[in-house]
């Protein structure tokens, strides 16, 4: 029998990639409320009920006002919103960050995905803490840039209307809204410096770390992630050459793929830890639908 999904928020531009992939199977059976009902509580809560799995693809706010009622009726759920990333009541999902990630995710009643960036910087930054190639007290500071679809749709909006034209950094007061999990789930002591930035296109991230390593720590920085994710599907370490002497954030577009790669000087001992991704794949809808197959026991990869 189909599992029953219903996504909080199908119209909205996360919401509507999961919708996608979804609706191309037939394992699956999406709830979906008229336009009138879509922000219609009474509704909504009909929905989270029949479901087996339902997928928040709203605003913060949005969340928190549900929440609650979500925990008393012990709905299962994934939170697409930064709402509970760094919250002990929620699983974090991201199944190859840790052993044991993947089985938590897969008994879990709640599950919170994790922000695109931070899936970057998690991915680079962890395993070099648990090697001992990072000081967790003195993190690496943390660039890149993310196509504006990661605005969701009033960033869309803004690009596609010609309001916004050109790239532009942000977050440069440091209290990027992906800090706190970054810091967390990173295994760090204190928040990195994180400056992000948007690009003129739609779709696809590239992150860098910036690192001090001699020579050996070079190779040690590359033996720790290949060990770290050993046998994944959907992360790897990909030869430098991959990302050089361009990193090209459009080039896993339309995959659930995080690729990562280190490159350094050795005589200079300067490094950067590279990992790239689609901002709506595996940095939002694609993890969320991984998210959604390990919850329902099904193989992990289906629809990716
Ligand atoms: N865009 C991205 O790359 C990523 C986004 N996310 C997160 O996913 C969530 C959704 O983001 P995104 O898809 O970009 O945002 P959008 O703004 O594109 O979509 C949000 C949707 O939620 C709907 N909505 C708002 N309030 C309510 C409500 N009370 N009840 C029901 N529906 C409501 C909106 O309706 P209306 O259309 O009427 O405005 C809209 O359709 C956010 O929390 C975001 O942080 C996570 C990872 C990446
Ligand atoms: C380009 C852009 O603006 N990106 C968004 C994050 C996108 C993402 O992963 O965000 P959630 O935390 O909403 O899941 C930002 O930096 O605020």
């Amino acid at each position: 029998m189909a599992n029953k999904v219903f996504i909080d928020g199908e119209v909205g531009t996360t919401g509507l990639q999961i919708r996608e992939r979804l609706l191309r199977r037939d394992d699956i059976r999406l709830i979906s409320l008229p336009e009138a009902q879509r922000k219609d509580r009474a509704a909504r809560l009909e929905a989270f009920a029949q479901a087996d799995v339902s997928i928040l693809c709203l605003p913060d706010a949005a969340v928190h006002e549900v929440a609650p009622d979500l925990k008393a009726m012990g709905a299962r759920v994934i939170d697409a919103s930064t709402a509970h990333r760094v919250d002990p009541d929620w699983v974090f999902g991201f199944p190859e960050m840790a052993a044991g990630q993947r089985d938590a995710i897969r008994t879990a009643k709640r599950v919170s995905n994790p922000g695109c960036w931070s899936t970057c910087a998690i991915a680079l930054i962890r395993p070099l803490v648990a090697a001992g190639l990072i000081d967790p007290a003195h993190p690496p500071a943390i660039s890149g840039v993310s196509g504006y679809t990661g605005g969701g749709k009033s960033m869309i909006e803004e690009f596609d209307s010609g309001k916004v034209e050109g790239s532009f950094l942000y977050g440069a007061a440091q209290s990027h809204k992906h800090l706190p999990e970054i810091r967390l789930h990173g295994l760090l002591k204190r928040a990195p410096v994180f400056v992000p930035s948007v690009g003129q296109y739609a779709q696809g991230m590239a992150v860098a770390v910036a690192m001090d390593l001699n020579r050996d720590g070079i190779a040690a920085a590359e033996d720790a992630l290949r060990s770290a994710y050993a046998g994944e599907a959907f992360v790897a370490v990909v030869p430098a050459s991959v990302d050089q002497p361009r990193v090209m954030p459009q080039r896993l577009n339309g995959t659930n793929r995080l690729e990562l790669s280190v490159h350094g000087n050795p005589e200079t001992g300067a490094a950067t830890l590279v990992a790239v991704l689609d901002n709506l794949g595996k940095g939002a809808s694609g993890a969320a639908v991984q998210n959604l197959n390990i919850m329902l026991g099904i193989e992990e990869g289906r629809g990716l």
